[in-house]
């Protein structure tokens, strides 16, 4: 399954093969840098992560739906309030489309506060005859195409986690200070360029809410919740020597938790049964996903499931599958089938993303959006045929007006070279993130009306 040589990791005394880690180039400054990260506080509570976990059980029970979303790589450079704040207006202002178009609470998660490290498919990068290590991210190297900047410092973990707790302050006090309440719904939009039939749809949406709360108002309805919102972050847990440094024993269980972020996920690469990954994921108490391509076997998911949920905790594991516009109507169900039949409680979930990259002729990585709406899409029917619950969306997303994937009510394939500004694979801009959330909302409605019901 991955297609790089993996590195030996040591897991309780036992050697396990670790997938994708860096060639860290001195290791008495790795173990002075993780040394130091275990003796800094962890950036999350174990409490926190159990609230997710209860919310996702109730995504797994089909009660609610879960939007995850954020840069495809964070970068130090873009820790800045006004690429932050993009991206959280952009999540609340889907998960809003989603609540009110479908009527379904929305479990926000960002890929943010700590995605600063990326799986590669290849170990290196040859331009015009020189290679050089491929770059993995900013907790690992720099992307210039120099030795120096490719070579892996392990003080760039120091820095990664400096820049996970500056993005966390900022999403902690924009979740909790105001102005993610709903009374600044119609806010969200104002900074970003409103002109686009989704934009439009957004304010009539955002003025209808208006509309309600000034009822309720009047009515002398008032709730606390409707000034803050619940919003958790996530990133692949992927470089095992950042996350062993930062995992704490939670005192009131003795259990180990992540203290990187609430949610870690596995990724297609890192996911192999007897890795070193897999073995750390099964150690902690976090809620965890596994990403599923389109080569994943209906036996692995069962054996995911008995390895990293034996209790069948509901809210403990999702799925996120992204199998490629493509190939999920005919590879999903057989995993979905399976795994119902089988008892195991999880959330599936929809990465329309990773199975729809593809190189323009001006070299771009890109993905239409079309493919991505069509995963969607086969997403929804495979849940709907199977009569289980299509739980949510995984997607890369960003705030900036970027030219990265194409289509939506814009972007051409010669767009591309405009705004191409993302450090690894391409994200929905702010417009077709609100498209794509319109579209969604439309299908999320419709299964979970009953055969018999009529259409509003
Ligand atoms: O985000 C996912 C992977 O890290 C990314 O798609 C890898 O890109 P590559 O195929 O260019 O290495
Ligand atoms: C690497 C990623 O995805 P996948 O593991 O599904 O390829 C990702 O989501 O950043």
């Amino acid at each position: 399954m991955n297609p790089l040589p993996t590195t030996e990791y040591r897991a309780d005394g036992n050697s396990l093969p670790a997938a994708q880690q860096p060639a860290w180039a001195d290791p008495d400054l790795l173990d002075g840098t993780t040394g130091r990260l275990a003796r800094l506080p962890e950036l999350v509570f174990a409490e926190e992560s159990d609230r997710l976990r209860e919310r996702l059980a109730a995504v797994a029970r089909g009660e609610a739906f879960v939007l995850q979303g954020g840069d495809c790589a964070e970068t130090f450079d873009g820790v800045t309030a006004d690429a932050i704040n993009g991206k959280l207006r952009t999540l609340l202002q889907m998960a809003l489309v989603l609540t009110y178009g479908a009527s379904v609470p929305v479990v926000k998660i960002g890929r943010l506060a700590g995605q600063y490290a990326k799986p590669r498919s290849r170990p290196t990068e040859t331009r015009g005859g020189v290679t050089l290590p491929a770059y993995r991210g900013d907790a690992v190297n720099a992307p210039d195409f120099t030795a120096a900047a490719r070579r892996p410092d392990p003080r760039r973990l120091l820095r990664m986690y400096e820049a996970s707790a500056a993005t966390l302050n900022l999403v902690r006090a924009f979740s909790t200070g105001g102005y993610a309440g709903l009374h600044h719904a119609r806010d969200w939009n104002r900074a970003f360029i409103t002109d686009s039939p989704a934009g439009r749809r957004y304010e009539e949406l955002a003025d209808d809410i208006d509309r309600s709360l000034r009822f309720m108002e009047a009515c002398g309805v008032t709730s606390r919740q409707l000034h803050a919102v619940e919003f958790f972050v996530s990133h692949e847990g992927l470089l095992l020597d950042y996350e062993r440094a930062l995992t704490r024993t939670d005192a009131r269980t003795g259990r180990a938790y992540a203290g990187s972020g609430h949610l870690l996920w596995i990724g297609e690469r890192t996911r192999g049964l007897d890795g070193a990954h897999v073995d750390y994921f099964s150690r902690i108490g976090n809620p965890i996903a596994v990403k599923l391509g389109p080569d994943a076997t209906a036996d692995e998911a069962l054996a995911y499931a008995a390895r990293l949920n034996p209790r069948n905790e509901p809210g403990r594991l999702t799925f996120v599958t992204r199998m490629g516009a493509g190939r999920i109507r005919d590879r999903l169900p057989g995993l979905v089938e399976k795994v119902t039949a089988d008892g195991a409680v999880v959330a599936w979930v929809c990465d329309p993303m990773h199975g729809n990259t593809f190189v323009a002729p001006s070299s771009h990585k890109t993905r239409r959006f079309d493919d991505i709406l069509d995963e969607v899409r086969g997403f929804f029917e495979v849940h709907r045929a199977l009569g289980t619950h299509a739980g949510g969306l995984h997607v890369e997303l960003t705030g900036d007006d970027v030219t990265e994937c194409v289509g939506g009510d814009d972007v051409l394939v010669g767009d591309l070279h405009r705004r191409y500004e993302t450090a690894c694979d391409p994200r929905l801009n702010h417009r077709q993130s609100l498209e794509l959330a319109f579209r969604a909302a439309e299908m999320l409605l419709d299964p979970l009306r009953g055969p018999g019901d009529a259409a509003p």
